[in-house]
C-alpha cells in the first residue's frame, strides 16, 4: 500500500498528537496548529484525510467555514465530551465529519477509524474519478448493482459474443458498452457507436453497410460504412428497436456470416467486430408485435445485460453527483464548492426518470445557477422535494417552511449573517434568534 498522508489539525502542536493520540505509524503526518495553515497545507497538496484534534478552545464557527471550503478532505473530529450537547457542534460535526472520538481517545480505535476513512475517500476518488484517463465515459458507483454489472462487464469482456443491453433511456448503456470493449482484446481497436433511432430511414442503409461507386445517382465514389469502419472493434447498435425491418436481415447476415456487402456491391467484405446492442424497449414484446425479426433477436441477445435505473441505485447519487461536479468543474464559479445538505437530500429523495442524464443536466445547471458557495435544491430544481407531507399541523409546517428558506438562504450567501439578514429582510438579532431556535448552526460573524 502506498503512503497514506495525514493533515493533522492540533492547536497543541506535534507533541500534544503524540502525547494524547499514542503513535500514528501508519501516516505520513502534516501537523499545523492553526487553520489559516491547514488551509495553506491543502492549497500545497492533496489529503484525502484529515484528522482535527479540538481541545476545548475551538471556534464552531470558522471551522464550519473551513470544512466548507475543504470539503473535498474526509474530516474525523476528537473532541472534549460534552461539546455534542451543543447544536452548534453537532450540526457541524454532522455536515462535516465522517466520524467523531472524544478525549481520552482510543489510539488502536482512532487509527482503525482513520484507516477507514483514507480507505473511503480513496476508494470513492479513484471511483469519482474513473481511475484512468478515460474517467468521462468510466462507469461510476459503488452501489451493489453497479459491482454486479462491473464484475457482469468484466466476465463477458473477454468473450466475443453478441451482448444486448436492456435499460432505460440515459442509464448508462452506451457506458457499459463501452466499457465491455476496453476490458476486451479488441480494446485497441475502435469502439463505433450507432443510433439507430436517431438515422433517417433512407440514409440508414448506406451509414451501415457503405455503398460501392456508382451505387446511386450521386454515389460518386465509394464508401465505407460505420460496420465496415468497426474492422478490429466493437460496433455499438444503440436503440436496435427502431432497426427497420428491411434492414435487420442484412445484420442478421452480417452476424452469422461476419461479412457485409457494400450497396450496389457483389463482394463480401469481411468484417471482424463484435457487437453490442441497446434497446430501451423490450424487444420481446417487439417480437411478438412483429416490429423485430426473432432470428436477430436472438442472435443479438447471446449475453444479456440490465442496466438498473438510477432510482435503484440510491447508494450512487451523491457519487456521481460529485463526480459530474469534477467533471464539469470549469464551468462553475471559482466560489463554488460542492453540494449543501439540503442538496444531497434533495438528490436522495428524486425519482430520476431521465436517469444519469437527467442528474448530469440537474448538476450542470446547479453549478452554473449558483450564487452562493454551495449548491442549493432550487439551483437544481428540485426544491419542490423534501416538503413531504404535512404532518403536524399549521405550526409545525410553518416552522419546517421558515427553516427551510433560511437554510436555502445560508447556502446562497455562504453562511454570510449579513447578506442572509438583508436578503431575508430581517435584522440580524432577529436572524440569530430564528437561528438559535431552529438549532442552525452558522459562522458567528458576517
Ligand atoms: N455509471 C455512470 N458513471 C458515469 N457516467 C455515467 C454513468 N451512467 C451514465 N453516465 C453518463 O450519463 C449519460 C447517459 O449515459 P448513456 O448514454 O450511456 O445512457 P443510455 O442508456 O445509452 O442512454 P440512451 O438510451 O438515451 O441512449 C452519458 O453522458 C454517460 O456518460
Amino acid at each position: 500500500m502506498g503512503i497514506k498522508r495525514l493533515l493533522c489539525i492540533s492547536p497543541g502542536g506535534a507533541a500534544a498528537v503524540h502525547a494524547r493520540c499514542g503513535p500514528l505509524r501508519d501516516w505520513d503526518l502534516c501537523i499545523v496548529g492553526t487553520l489559516a495553515d491547514a488551509a495553506r497545507a491543502l492549497h500545497q497538496q492533496r489529503y484525502l484525510a484529515g484528522l482535527l484534534l479540538d481541545n476545548g478552545g475551538g471556534n464552531a464557527a470558522a471551522l464550519d467555514v473551513f470544512f466548507r471550503a475543504h470539503w473535498r478532505t474526509r474530516w474525523v473530529g476528537v473532541f472534549e465530551a460534552g461539546l455534542m450537547d451543543n447544536a452548534c457542534w453537532r450540526d457541524l460535526a454532522s455536515d462535516h465529519l465522517c466520524d467523531f472520538h472524544t478525549w481520552p481517545v482510543d489510539p488502536v480505535l482512532l487509527n482503525h477509524t482513520l484507516g477507514h476513512v483514507h480507505g473511503l475517500a480513496d476508494l470513492r476518488e479513484r471511483s469519482a474519478r474513473g481511475a484512468s484517463a478515460d474517467s468521462a465515459h468510466a462507469l461510476t458507483g459503488d452501489s451493489p448493482s453497479v459491482v454486479r454489472l462491473r464484475a457482469q462487464i468484466r466476465r463477458i469482456a473477454s468473450v466475443g459474443a453478441p451482448v444486448l443491453i436492456w435499460g432505460e433511456s440515459g442509464s448508462g448503456k452506451e457506458v457499459t458498452a463501452r466499457e465491455i470493449h476496453d476490458h476486451s482484446p479488441m480494446a485497441a481497436g475502435p469502439f463505433v457507436a450507432i443510433n439507430c433511432g436517431a438515422m433517417p430511414a433512407s440514409l440508414i442503409q448506406t451509414e451501415l453497410f457503405g455503398h460501392e461507386r456508382g451505387a446511386f445517382t450521386g454515389a460518386a465514389k465509394e464508401k465505407q460504412g460505420l460496420i465496415e469502419s468497426a474492422n478490429g472493434g466493437t460496433i455499438f447498435l444503440d436503440e436496435i428497436a427502431d432497426l427497420p425491418k428491411e434492414l435487420q436481415v442484412n445484420l442478421l447476415r452480417f452476424l452469422q456470416e461476419k461479412t457485409i456487402y457494400r450497396v450496389g456491391g457483389t463482394r463480401s467484405i469481411p468484417v471482424d467486430a463484435r457487437v453490442i446492442a441497446a434497446s430501451h424497449v423490450d424487444l420481446q414484446d417487439a417480437v411478438a408485435h412483429g416490429a423485430f425479426r426473432e432470428d436477430l433477436y436472438y442472435r443479438l441477445s447471446v449475453i444479456p445485460i440490465n442496466v438498473p435505473p438510477l432510482r435503484e441505485r440510491a447508494d450512487d447519487l451523491t457519487t456521481l453527483a460529485e463526480h459530474f461536479f469534477s467533471q464539469y468543474c470549469n464551468e462553475k464559479s471559482p466560489q463554488l464548492k460542492g453540494f449543501s445538505n439540503r442538496a444531497l437530500h434533495a438528490i436522495r429523495s428524486h425519482d430520476w426518470p431521465g436517469n444519469v442524464r437527467e442528474l448530469i443536466n440537474r448538476v450542470r445547471r446547479a453549478m452554473v445557477l449558483a450564487e452562493g458557495e454551495l449548491i442549493t435544491p432550487e439551483d437544481l430544481g428540485l426544491n419542490h422535494i423534501g416538503l413531504g407531507p404535512v404532518t403536524g399541523g399549521l405550526d409545525t409546517s410553518r416552522a419546517s417552511a421558515e427553516r427551510n428558506v433560511i437554510c436555502a438562504c445560508l447556502d446562497r450567501t455562504g453562511r454570510n449573517i449579513s447578506k442572509t439578514a438583508r436578503e431575508l429582510g430581517i435584522s440580524r438579532a432577529t436572524l440569530y434568534r430564528l437561528l438559535s431556535k431552529h438549532s442552525i448552526g452558522v459562522r458567528a460573524a458576517g
